[in-house]
């Protein structure tokens, strides 16, 4: 076992799932993985255990969780963090299946974790804007949000729904995963801001990030009115809720 989990949360990732897992297995640090599927109806989990076979041989370094039904990206990732935690992983990564996220950064999120920060964050918008063949509207949407909610929660963070991140370990088993309430962006501001509330240390790392080739994305407008009236109601409840340090 390496010490430390990649969790891919997987929902009709047919065209993407084995290239995302042989170019983790490819940097030059050792990671596991683990996949995250809701079923998908396009046999994204049946290609995953194929490749169990092939790389599992010694350790088991890639590794399949099956949930009956779509079920959100927050509740993969919390029933991922679970499993980490009972497996005694030292550091947990997320990333996206679809290489927006470039695996060739998963070492650098791990180093920032390693030399100091308690969750590292993998930032489009640390140093200016660096988003590859999104739409303008997206961007300003994106880059808007992301100002909209360093005001409104005061989390000095330039992306605060950056989906690429590295956890210590020991930040999962403090934080009340249970509280999470949180599905699509939402989740990655919740997450972040309970994280820097318990007083760990956040460090963001210029990244890349590069819309999909492949495969479609599954993010809704439902799941974007989630974030913005969220992270409002997040806000105000975290000067009332007991979970929540106030800081
Ligand atoms: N298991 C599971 N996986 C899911 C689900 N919904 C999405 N996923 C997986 O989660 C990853 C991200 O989903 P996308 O649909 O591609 O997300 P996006 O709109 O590109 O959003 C990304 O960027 C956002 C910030 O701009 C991030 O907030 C978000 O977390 C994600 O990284 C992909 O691997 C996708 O298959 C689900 O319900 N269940």
């Amino acid at each position: 076992m390496n010490d430390s989990l990649v969790i891919i949360p997987t929902y009709k990732e047919r065209d993407n799932v084995q290239a995302i897992i042989e170019a983790v297995f490819a940097q030059p640090k050792a990671f596991d993985v683990l996949i995250v599927d809701d079923n998908s109806p396009d046999g994204t989990a049946q290609i995953v255990e194929d490749l169990q076979a092939k790389y599992n041989s010694e350790s088991p370094r890639l590794q399949l969780l099956k949930r009956p039904g779509k079920q959100g990206l927050g509740t993969a990732y919390i029933t991922g963090f679970h499993y980490a935690i009972e497996k005694g992983y030292e550091y947990v990564l997320e990333m996206d299946a679809d290489f927006s996220h470039d695996p060739k950064d998963l070492v650098q999120l791990y180093n920032a974790c390693a030399t100091g920060a308690d969750l590292s964050i993998g930032s489009r918008y640390a140093t200016g804007v660096n988003v590859v063949n999104w739409p303008m509207g997206r961007v300003l949407l994106s880059y808007f949000a992301s100002m909209y909610v360093r005001l409104i929660t005061g989390m000095p963070i330039a992306d605060t729904t950056a989906g690429f991140v590295c956890y210590k370990t020991k930040v999962l088993e403090t934080i009340p995963l249970d509280k999470i309430k949180f599905v699509g962006y939402a989740f990655q501001i919740e997450m972040k801001f309970i994280t820097w509330k318990y007083g760990f240390k956040l460090q963001e790392v210029p990244i890349v990030f590069t819309e999909r080739v492949r495969g479609e994305s599954k993010m809704s407008a439902g799941i974007f009115k989630e974030a913005f009236f969220g992270v409002l109601q997040m806000t105000i409840s975290s000067w009332f809720k007991k979970y929540i340090p106030t800081n």
